[in-house]
């Protein structure tokens, strides 16, 4: 048995709550699509799919984390959650929890501690409305095809 061995699942083995979340973020995607497709689509691997909705995943723009890190301010304040990217500049007054907790993550990856804060479904619906695009496939860490294991043999 290898000393270290961690798994990071496709969506599809997560658990229900979180499978809610995932499916939220792409709802429109998800509710027109069978579950073999859904399960398929929620993995990540959008070439096997085809429906209506194959164009608007591929529509959404690519944005790498290299150009998320240039937005950690007031003015424009990016933040990525499950490798979507956000625009989160106009609802910074407005977060219920405070502007403070969202720009401490402006520019980077904040989806542990969105996650960790226990976000309403509300809230979670609400995302979309800043969704600007997601991150390049070799650098996503939570929807990866097929999974990735990393081992320490
Ligand atoms: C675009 C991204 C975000 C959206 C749309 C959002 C939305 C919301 C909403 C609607 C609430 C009210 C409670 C609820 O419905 O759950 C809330 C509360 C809260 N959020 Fe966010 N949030 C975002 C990002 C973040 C981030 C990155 C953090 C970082 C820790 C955060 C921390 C909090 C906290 C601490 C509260 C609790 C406020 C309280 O109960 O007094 N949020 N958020």
């Amino acid at each position: 048995m290898d000393l270290l061995s961690v798994s990071f699942r496709s969506m599809a083995d997560l658990e229900p709550e979180q499978e809610e979340f995932l499916e939220l973020e792409g709802r429109s995607i998800v509710e027109k699509v069978e579950p073999s497709e859904k399960s398929r689509l929620i993995s990540g691997d959008e070439e096997s799919v085809d429906n209506g909705e194959k164009n608007s995943l591929k529509d959404l723009r690519t944005i790498n984390l290299n150009e998320v890190a240039w937005h950690d301010t007031v003015d424009s304040c990016w933040i990525v959650i499950r490798d979507f990217v956000y625009d989160c500049t106009d609802f910074l007054k407005s977060h219920p929890g405070g502007s403070d907790v969202i720009l401490e993550y402006a520019g980077r990856d904040a989806t542990l501690a969105f996650i960790g804060t226990g976000h309403s479904s509300a809230a979670i619906h609400s995302l979309k409305r800043y969704l600007i695009g997601e991150l390049p496939v070799e650098e996503r860490i939570f929807r990866v095809p097929n999974g990735l294991k990393i081992s320490a043999s």
